[in-house]
C-alpha cells in the first residue's frame, strides 16, 4: 500500500503542483492518476521514489515513510517505466534488463539468466536482448523498459505514460500485456496517462486531477463513470461514459441458444465447430465470434454488425457454444448500467 497524506509540493519558482494530497493506492491494484497536462500527475508519481520531495506531507510505502530509507536504495526497490523507455543505448537489451539485478549485488551470470527470462516474459525473444535499443521497434523498447523496471521484482511499479509513444495497435498489445503479467504479479502499480480509455482498461481505481495538483475524485472505474463527482470529471471521462461501463463488463452472464438454422442467415462453421460467416442464399458476411472474458460492449458493437442482430459465442479453443441476441446483450447492458447507480 501507498499512502498519501496532506502532501503538497511547490517548487522553487512557485508553482504548486501537488496540492494536499491525501490518498491511498492498494496493494496489488493498479492506481491509474489521469487528468490534464501539468496538473501534477508526474510530480506524484516522483515523490513516491524520491525523484522529487514533498514540502510537506508524508508518503509512506508499505508502512515505512520514504524520507526514513536511503533515496537510491528506495529507487532501486521501486520500478519505474517511462515514455521513451530510457533505455541506455550503448548496452545491448539483455544487459539494459540486467543493470539492476548488477547494481544490487547479485553475479553477473545471475543477474543476465534473470534478464533472459523477463525478455520471454514481456514477449521477446532470446534473439532482441542480444540487439541495442536502436535495432528494436518503439513497442518492443517499452516492453524492454517494462521487463529492467520488473528486473529486481519490486513490490511497487511506477509508470509515466509507459504507452503513450506508441501506436493504437499496439499500446492496446502493451496494454493486454500488462493486464496478463499483472494478473501473475500482483504488484503495487501507480500509472500515469492521460488516456481515459486506458485509465478504464487498466485501472483498480482511477485518481483525477485537476490543475494545481488538486485530487478531485479517486474511484474504481466502474463508479467513476456511474456517479462522476462533477461536471469536470464528468467532462474528463467524455460523452461515452455510458460505452465505457460497458468495456468494463462481460458478456459471461448473457444467456445464449442454439445458432439458427434454415433461416435466411445461417451460421457457417468449419469442420471443427469454428465460425465462418454468415451466409444467405445470395451472399456471406463476415462474423466476429466472441468468448465469455469479452465485453459487453464488443458483443453490443457485434450486435450491431451481424445481419442478423446475433451474436456468435465460442469456447477458449474458439469453437462455437451458441449464439446471443441483440435484445439479450441490450437488456444486460441495461442492467449493467442500474448495477453501477446502486453500487455508486
Ligand atoms: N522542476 C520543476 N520546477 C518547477 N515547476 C515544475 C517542475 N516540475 C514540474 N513543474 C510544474 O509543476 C506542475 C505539475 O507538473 P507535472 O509534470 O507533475 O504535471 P503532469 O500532470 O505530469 O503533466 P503532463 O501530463 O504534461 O506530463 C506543472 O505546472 C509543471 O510546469
Amino acid at each position: 500500500m501507498i499512502q498519501f497524506d496532506a502532501v503538497h509540493k511547490r517548487f522553487p519558482n512557485g508553482t504548486t503542483a501537488v496540492h494536499d494530497l491525501t490518498l491511498d493506492m492498494p496493494e496489488g491494484g493498479v492506481t491509474v492518476l489521469v487528468g490534464s497536462s501539468g496538473c501534477g500527475k508526474t510530480t506524484t508519481l516522483r515523490m513516491i521514489n524520491r525523484m522529487v520531495e514533498p514540502t510537506s506531507g508524508t508518503i509512506k510505502v508499505g508502512g515505512k515513510d520514504v524520507t526514513d530509507q536511503d533515496a537510491a536504495a528506495l529507487r532501486r526497490s521501486i520500478g519505474y517505466v517511462i515514455q521513451q523507455s530510457g533505455l541506455f543505448p550503448h548496452r545491448t537489451v539483455l544487459d539494459n534488463i540486467a543493470t539492476v539485478p548488477l547494481l544490487l549485488g547479485h553475479g553477473r551470470r545471475k543477474a543476465r539468466a534473470r534478464a533472459a527470462e523477463l525478455l520471454e516474459t514481456v514477449g521477446l525473444t532470446a534473439e532482441a536482448g542480444k540487439r541495442y535499443p536502436h535495432q528494436l521497434s518503439g513497442g518492443q523498447q517499452q516492453r524492454v523498459g517494462v521487463a529492467r523496471a520488473l528486473a529486481a521484482d519490486p513490490p511497487v511499479l511506477l509508470m509515466d505514460e509507459p504507452f503513450g509513444a506508441v501506436d493504437p495497435v499496439v499500446r492496446t498489445q502493451l496494454q493486454d500485456e500488462l493486464l496478463r503479467l499483472q494478473k501473475e504479479l500482483s504488484k503495487t502499480i501507480v500509472f500515469v496517462t492521460h488516456d481515459v480509455d486506458e485509465a478504464v482498461r487498466l485501472g483498480d481505481r482511477i485518481a483525477i486531477f485537476r490543475t494545481g495538483g488538486h485530487l478531485v475524485q479517486c474511484a474504481p472505474p466502474a463508479e467513476l463513470l456511474a456517479r462522476p463527482a462533477d461536471d469536470f470529471v464528468a467532462d474528463f471521462l467524455g460523452a461515452e461514459r455510458g460505452l465505457k461501463l460497458l468495456s468494463l463488463k462481460t458478456l459471461a452472464a448473457v444467456p445464449q441458444g442454439p445458432a439458427p438454422e434454415g433461416d435466411t442467415w445461417s451460421l457457417v462453421c468449419d469442420e471443427t465447430g469454428r465460425p465462418l460467416h454468415w451466409a444467405s442464399q445470395r451472399t456471406e458476411l463476415p462474423v466476429r465470434p466472441l468468448r465469455d472474458g469479452d465485453s459487453l460492449l464488443a458483443a453490443l458493437d457485434e450486435s450491431l454488425a451481424s445481419p442478423t442482430g446475433l451474436v456468435a459465442r465460442v469456447d477458449a479453443a474458439g469453437v462455437l457454444t451458441g449464439v446471443s441476441s441483440r435484445d439479450d446483450i441490450h437488456a444486460h447492458a441495461g442492467q449493467a448500467h442500474a448495477d453501477a447507480r446502486v453500487a455508486a
